[in-house]
């Protein structure tokens, strides 16, 4: 599906700023999450799943699973179980919080900070992972996620990605290039 250059060399884009949400946008964003924020942990799974299987590149992060291939393997991981529920978490805060930018801003500064400095993630990852976030919650909920609502959803995706990204930048990142890695 992928070779780690497809994602590792690519250079790390950051627009000037996230578009802002309408207040139309975040009612619409609130209700759908909802639903399902109802199914947390198994939605949550779902979605690395596919992430881990199309990009197996990303399990590199993972000590506990980075060499299994096998999905059914890999739902058993308590590590993947575990960081499922805290994307899950880390989103319904950023949801609940829409009205309050500096909150919002302030969340995924400390999740892009850690990524950054910890856990030492490739930044690209968060563009990946929200393309498989829209996939899976379209299909899963075909019903709420509409055309309309994708749309919606996705400009929440780029200001998650703008604010991870921009925490990157302030710690001083540097771009690895793919013939380095
Ligand atoms: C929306 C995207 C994401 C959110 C909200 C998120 C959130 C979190 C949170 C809250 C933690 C625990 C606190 C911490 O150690 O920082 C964590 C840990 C971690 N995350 Fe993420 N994460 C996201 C995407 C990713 C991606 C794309 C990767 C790598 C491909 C990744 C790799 C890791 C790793 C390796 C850990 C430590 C796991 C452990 O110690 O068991 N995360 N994440």
């Amino acid at each position: 599906m992928e070779s780690p250059r497809d994602v590792g060399g690519e250079s790390m884009e950051r627009p000037e700023r996230a578009e802002p949400l309408s207040d139309a946008e975040r009612e619409i964003i609130q209700g759908t999450w909802g639903r399902v924020y109802e199914n947390c942990e198994e939605v949550g799974v779902s979605i690395l799943i596919r992430f881990f299987v199309n990009f197996p590149s990303a399990k590199q992060y993972f000590s506990q699973f980075r060499d299994m291939d096998e999905p059914e393997e890999m739902e058993r991981s308590t590590q993947l179980r575990q960081h499922a529920c805290r994307i899950m978490g880390a989103i319904n805060t950023v949801v609940e919080n829409l009205h309050d930018p500096e909150k919002v801003s302030s969340v995924l500064a400390l999740v892009g900070k850690a990524h950054a400095v910890k856990h030492k993630v490739e930044p690209m990852y968060f563009k990946i992972l929200s393309g498989v976030i829209m996939e899976v919650l379209s299909e899963d909920f075909p019903e709420f996620f509409t055309a309309d609502v994708q749309m919606v959803w996705t400009k929440l995706m780029g200001l998650l990605y703008w604010h991870v990204t921009g925490a990157y930048t302030e710690v001083g990142w540097v771009q690895l290039s793919s013939s380095a890695v």
